[in-house]
């Protein structure tokens, strides 16, 4: 198909007839109205399934592993399917799982024209509806709108900017490492090395050498010269995580090389000269761990020059369904799964969810979620939301949804005008804007929404 009649196609109501053609349905079809392209399981011809909006599939039970792969396709996850089957398919418990699953509706064989276009018009209208992922890609991989993460975004390309040494404060999970590459982006290094280092996770009797190097014979086991992780940075940024964990011997050496901008490897004698940045990182008080005379007071002033904090994730919960979105996208390419949607009370369990894992968590259990969900969206359960103690007041959870659901709808009706939005759901304009405070919702979102 040339691109010409692509785009001839797309001003008619489209659909794609997919498997063994039914004598007389696509000129049926036709004469109703609709532009059909029939085509086989096995061919993925891109402008097509881009142009239809509802798709016929002849489900058979030598076909449903090659319609499953088919319907598991990004790229056709936006037609709304109407399955065709014989009588008899409709008993075999893989085809009935893959219409459950995927399938908008299905009609049997043979099948009743006037039934079908029923249902196809069905189908158009609910395509029409499909609200299209916000898809703000964030910068460097970073996702989030809430005030707070957009806040603490500004800082790091503040920083960024600034060849100076930073230290990040955040707990576990809440992307420390993703702010030291964003960090190093924003930089005048960005094209040279980024190390990532977790100081807890070295053995201790090899930090120094991993570290600063070392020189030949400088230990047993030592048979050659070992560049360290910091002249290996060289003209680069060095991350360096759980830097609370960094044995006292380190420490020292840490602090010449940030007053001084030289290492000596171990065993060595020779000061070198190096130009690494380094960005430190800590979920631990280290103020807390100055008084208990684990970490350097004279090191913790040389790292903190800036010191930005990272927002919790349940400081930022209104963040959670554009970062679901995000990890159920790249989770679903990474397996080559359907793209799910949290189901609402899935969606109202995580917003009253503490979240101690923070996004890492919320990563982990969406990640799960695709991989154990047996229906078409995901519930609790499949994240792993079981035992009663992760089970807030469901209730007052589902009020709370709803009460965001509506602020976000009448927003998104009125493109995000807070007068005519707040008149829409019958409050005043100032109860609207303590509610969007609330629920940490933007109303700009909804004005960019439109244009
Ligand atoms: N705002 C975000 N947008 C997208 N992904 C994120 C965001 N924040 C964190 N992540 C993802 O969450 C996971 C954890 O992030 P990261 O490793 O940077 O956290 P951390 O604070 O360094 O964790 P730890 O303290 O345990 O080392 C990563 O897979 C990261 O890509």
């Amino acid at each position: 198909m040339s691109r010409q009649e692509c785009s001839r196609v797309g001003a008619a109501r489209c659909m794609v007839i997919v498997g063994v053609p039914i004598l007389g349905l696509a000129e049926g079809l036709e004469q109703a109205g609709w532009h059909v392209l029939q085509t086989s399981c096995d061919v993925i011809a891109f402008a097509p399934w881009q142009q239809a909006s509802v798709g016929l599939l002849r489900i058979t039970r030598l076909t449903v592993g090659e319609c499953r792969r088919l319907l598991m396709q990004g790229s056709t996850s936006h037609i709304r399917w109407i399955a065709l089957l014989d009588p008899e398919e409709r008993e075999d418990l893989r085809v009935r799982a893959l219409v459950d699953d995927f399938c908008f509706d299905f009609c049997t064989v043979p099948v009743p024209l006037l039934r079908l276009l029923s249902i196809a018009g069905h189908a158009y209208g609910m395509a029409g509806l499909r609200v299209p992922v916000l898809r703000p890609l964030p910068v460097a991989g970073f996702v989030g709108e809430h005030p707070a993460f957009l806040g603490f975004l500004e800082d790091l390309s503040r920083v960024g900017a600034m060849d100076v040494t930073v230290l990040l404060h955040g707990e576990t999970g809440t992307g420390k490492e993703l702010a030291a590459r964003f960090i190093h982006d924003c930089s005048a290094r960005a094209k040279s090395p980024f190390f990532s280092v977790n100081c807890g996770s070295l053995a201790p009797n090899l930090v120094q050498s991993e570290l600063f190097g070392n020189e030949k014979g400088a230990f047993t086991g030592a048979h050659e010269r070992r560049v360290g992780y910091i002249e290996a940075t060289d003209g680069g940024t060095l991350f360096l995580d759980e830097i609370g964990d960094m044995p006292a011997e380190a420490q020292v050496s840490m602090l010449r090389f940030l007053q001084e901008g030289t290492i000596i490897r171990l065993g060595g004698s020779k000061h070198l000269k190096v130009d690494a940045r380094i960005v430190a990182a800590t979920h631990v008080d280290l103020v807390q761990s100055i008084r208990e005379r684990t970490f350097r007071e004279d090191l913790y002033h040389r790292l903190r020059v800036c010191q930005i904090s990272i927002p919790p994730l349940r400081e930022r919960l209104s963040d959670l369904p554009l970062l679901s979105a995000h990890f159920i996208r790249k989770y679903a390419d990474k397996f080559g799964l359907p793209e799910r949607h949290l189901s609402g009370e899935a969606l109202a369990l995580m917003q009253a969810y503490p979240w101690p894992g923070n996004v890492r968590e919320l990563e982990n259990r969406i990640c799960q979620g695709l991989i154990m969900a047996r229906g078409r969206v995901l519930t609790p359960a499949d994240m792993g939301f079981e035992g009663p103690a992760e089970s807030p007041d469901l209730l007052r959870v589902q009020r709370g949804a709803g009460e965001k659901t509506s602020l976000q709808q009448s927003l998104s009706i009125n493109g995000g005008d807070c007068a005519l939005a707040a008149h829409e759901i019958g409050v005043s304009r100032a109860t609207f804007y303590r509610l969007l405070a609330k629920h940490g919702i933007s109303p700009r979102q909804f004005r960019k929404d439109l244009s």
